[in-house]
């Protein structure tokens, strides 16, 4: 039944400020009595912004505000060279206008005359640099935030939080109680100026740093230069999502699946989180993400909100936090789901309303609106929006309309006709037939002609068949649901593994075979890898080691009717491009590939499809029509890099990389690093005409500019050096990443090379990032040398890290579904035996333990 009668006709309640202003101003000058942090007069808050969030240009500058403690210049630092802008410091600039420090100003000249300078140094800071600039502000009086507030209408505003107890440390304040009340004042005044709210997740430090540092391991594992490694992921990937796709290119993702939105995959998953279980720590992110395509944080206390104004702060700033923990746990998109009552009072559909422009604040990948809303409420919130989904949701536990009724059609053109990107709609089920009925539904929709995708099935015990067939994003639970509970709640009741496990056992997928081809391949350890991500996610594919001298001995596996894929291993790499019909971009570039694909569906014309369609015969048996060809080294070495590069070492345009070697595994670590957005590259090899061979290769491809492969292809400076003897180049940056591609073990008779770099050429003030690409030897001189310089800021990386990654890849295009990442990399760790068969176990669990599942 649509509650267009109950709707508001304001969309954020003014009343709400005033009635709230009392308090506060009594709140804030106890404070102030108190504590010399904020000694100045408050001033109440203006009304909070509209809500909308205009879309931002590339180069717009950012504004950060917030309390002293929450981290904005430690982020502005991090952006700053990602987002390649100047960061510009409210306070620095104060004193370079009048002289003095803000606090020095004003116990000469007073308080309102340090407000007014403050003003117009911000206002002079915001007029002249629109652009290319991130401005820290921790200032909070009336006139700032009129700056602000308009500089919400064009650029990005930031608010940001953070824990109690990170502030309190900060502003060094006993009593927690005070600091409580400063942030909740904090917030209703920064809530009012600024458009966009992050909330920074505290580090926390691992007990065995000390180990760590005792025993000098220098693995990324802890590394201490890495500690402020995940803030500064958890920043980019919210500043991704505000400003247009590629802004920030060394943060984009490679893995194949990373560009596909889980809305345009077959059969994905959304596991759905409670908030209070995300508050509470309770529930284990790493876990339960295993398999799934998306993480859902619902919040359904809103009945039980009895004070609008205590309950809407209350709401927002769970809701901040939880957001943010989720994204700092996880890649994966988050999907922010506000459950409004069966039976909403209008204080409650107005605070529904005020918490969905909130939600937009944190630029949620999606979020949640009820369609039981009133059009025009619902299109305010719609035209709010930045870069979010909009999914237009249903659920009333006590409508058991049949599918067949149109009241179901309704609600999925209202959507459409809202401007929605998706429309949920989930139905108790009473009967099993309710399961089959559901499938004349989706037909019916299907006959539509304007199509926004579709999530529907019936929720409950009885409902799990249709949940299991969803195409898309279907809810799952964290853990096995073993009890039959009450038929009405929203929770899911089947996990993404059994969901899958039901598609293969009904059919709609096959068990493929997938293999490890190479000329000697009974040490890989990609069976053991692969083998248990397919379990974890519940995939029945077998993963074999298949040795054969020649390429010839290998063709009848490839043409099997139950080839899923394989890994290519040496020596054909490069001969496996002779069978491929097609190749990644990627893999031409580099000459090489190391995935094959089978081809079961070709385009009209012949070719092989691309994007989403690439997947779209995937998991099924049949006749092999072509074969696809990627190269996954690239996106691993890439990963390495990304992984143990500390923000210290941000890429800029006078980053230098080091590459040792100039074979095939070169080819794909100088791809790599030209990916980063590094313009130069050293290489070290000791046969010139090699080594001349390998920077011919890139200059030639740079110079074609084919198909748009690096973003900037023209100032590229390659330089080779052929003795170590020779010093590093004069009035240049020292190399930050390095990256050894040579063997690390004795090939034959040749012996192992022992390569060591010359210490004047790892003088790098802030270290850097060394991987050796081999994993037969964990202690090569040169990850000795890595670990060495550990307390310089070297981080070592390995074969061990980069197997996992390069194996990732490969396991989302296998599959079509995202890698379990944390699985995949423990497994390489726990199976791996030195060239002797010797396990490292003890030496590697401090990588076990913190082995962490995001993207990289
Ligand atoms: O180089 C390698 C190693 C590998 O061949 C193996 O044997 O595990 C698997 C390949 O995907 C990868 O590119």
């Amino acid at each position: 039944m649509p509650i267009d009668h109950i709707s508001p006709k304001i969309f954020v309640s003014a009343e709400k400020w005033i009635a709230v202003l009392p308090i506060l101003c009594l709140c804030t000058s106890i404070i102030f009595q108190n504590a010399k942090v904020a000694s100045r007069t408050p001033t109440p808050p203006l009304t909070p912004t509209s809500g909308k969030i205009p879309g931002f240009s590339s180069d717009a500058s950012l504004a950060l505000v917030g309390l002293r403690g929450s981290g904005k210049s430690t982020l502005a630092i991090m952006a700053a060279s990602a987002l390649k802008k100047k960061v510009i410091n409210v306070d620095v600039a104060f004193q370079s206008a009048t002289g003095s420090s803000s606090s020095n100003f004003k116990q000469v000249h007073g308080n309102a005359e340090c407000q007014r300078r403050q003003a117009e140094v911000l206002q002079e800071i915001l007029q002249q640099n629109p652009t290319g600039s991130i401005i820290v502000c921790p200032w909070m009086d009336r006139n700032v935030q009129i700056l602000l507030r308009q500089f919400t209408a064009t650029n990005p505003v930031i608010h940001v939080l953070r824990d109690v107890d990170a502030i309190q440390g900060h502003l060094k304040l006993t009593d927690k109680t005070k600091v409580r009340n400063l942030m909740k004042m904090s917030n209703l005044f920064y809530r009012s100026c600024t458009n966009l709210e992050f909330f920074n997740v505290s580090e926390v430090r691992e007990k065995n740093v000390e180990q760590y540092e005792i025993g000098g391991r220098g693995s990324t594992a802890n590394a201490p230069y890495l500690a402020l490694k995940q803030a500064e992921r958890h920043f980019l990937k919210f500043l991704s999502l505000i400003y247009p796709t590629g802004t920030i290119p060394f943060f984009e993702s490679a893995f194949p699946l990373a560009s596909i939105a889980p809305e345009d995959r077959n059969f994905t998953y959304c596991l759905s989180l409670l908030i209070e279980d995300i508050l509470s720590g309770n529930e284990k992110l790493q876990d339960s993400i295993v398999g799934v395509d998306a993480v859902q944080i619902f919040v359904n206390d809103l009945s039980a909100t009895r004070d609008p104004i205590g309950g809407f702060n209350n709401l927002t700033n769970r809701i901040t936090e939880a957001t943010g923990i989720v994204r700092r746990s996880t890649m994966l998109p988050i999907l922010l789901h506000i459950k409004l009552p069966e039976v909403p009072n209008n204080s409650i559909v107005r605070l529904y309303l005020d918490l969905l422009s909130h939600s937009l604040a944190l630029a949620p990948e999606m979020l949640t609106v009820d369609l039981r809303l009133d059009q025009s409420d619902l299109s305010k919130v719609i035209s709010s929006k930045s870069r979010s989904k909009i999914v237009g949701s249903y659920f009333i536990s006590t409508d058991f309309q049949s599918w067949d009724s149109p009241s179901w059609v309704s609600w999925y053109q209202k959507a459409c006709q809202l401007g929605c990107d998706m429309v949920r709609l989930v139905r108790v089920a009473t009967t099993m037939d309710d399961n089959f009925v559901i499938s004349r539904f989706k037909s019916k929709i299907s006959s539509l002609q304007t199509k926004i995708p579709l999530i529907a099935y019936n929720s409950g015990y009885l409902g799990r068949h249709s949940t299991c067939f969803n195409q898309t994003l279907t809810l799952v639970a964290s853990s096995p649901v073993t009890q039959i509970q009450d038929m009405g709640h929203p929770f899911p009741y089947i996990t993404a593994k059994e969901a899958t496990n039901a598609l293969y056992a009904s059919f709609v997928y096959d068990a493929m075979k997938l293999y490890v081809f190479g000329a000697n391949v009974g040490y890989s350890m990609s069976p053991a890898m692969h083998n248990a991500a397919l379990s974890s996610c519940g995939i029945p594919h077998h993963y074999a080691p298949y040795s054969s001298g020649s390429l010839k001995g290998v063709e009848h596996l490839i043409y099997d009717t139950h080839f899923g894929g394989a890994s290519i291993g040496l020596p054909f790499k490069v001969e496996i491009t002779t069978l491929t019909k097609y190749l990644s971009p990627h893999a031409r570039a580099i000459g090489a590939a190391n995935t094959l694909i089978p081809i079961r569906q070709l385009k009209s014309d012949g070719t092989i499809p691309t994007g989403s369609a690439l997947f779209a015969g995937i998991n099924r048996a049949g006749p092999v029509l072509a074969l696809y060809g990627e190269n996954t080294d690239w996106i691993g070495i890439r990963a390495c890099i990304r992984r143990g590069l500390s923000p210290a070492n941000a890429v800029r345009p006078t980053t230098w990389g080091l590459i040792i070697g100039a074979g095939g595994m070169a080819r794909a670590a100088v791809y790599a690093t030209l990916q980063v957005g590094i313009k130069n590259i050293a290489i070290y090899n000791r046969t010139m005409e090699n080594a001349e061979k390998l920077v011919f290769h890139f200059q030639k491809l740079l110079k074609e500019g084919e198909q748009n492969l690096f973003t900037d292809n023209q100032e590229i400076r390659f330089h080779i050096f052929t003795s170590l003897d020779e010093p590093w180049l004069s009035d240049q940056r020292y190399p930050s990443i390095i990256i050894s591609c040579i063997p690390t073990h004795p090939i034959g008779n040749t012996p192992s090379p022992e390569f060591k770099l010359p210490d004047a050429w790892m003088a790098n003030q802030t270290g850097g990032v060394i991987i050796e690409l081999g994993y037969k030897t964990l202690n090569t001189p040169l990850l000795k040398q890595a670990r060495d310089g550990a307390s310089r800021g070297w981080v070592a990386m390995d074969g061990l890290d980069l197997l996992p990654e390069q194996g990732c890849a490969q396991f989302e295009l296998f599959t079509g579904r995202r890698a379990p990442r944390r699985v995949m990399r423990r497994e390489i760790l726990e199976n791996y035996r030195d060239e002797y068969g010797k396990s490292h176990l003890e030496e590697l669990q401090h990588r076990l333990q913190s082995t962490v599942e995001q993207d990289s």
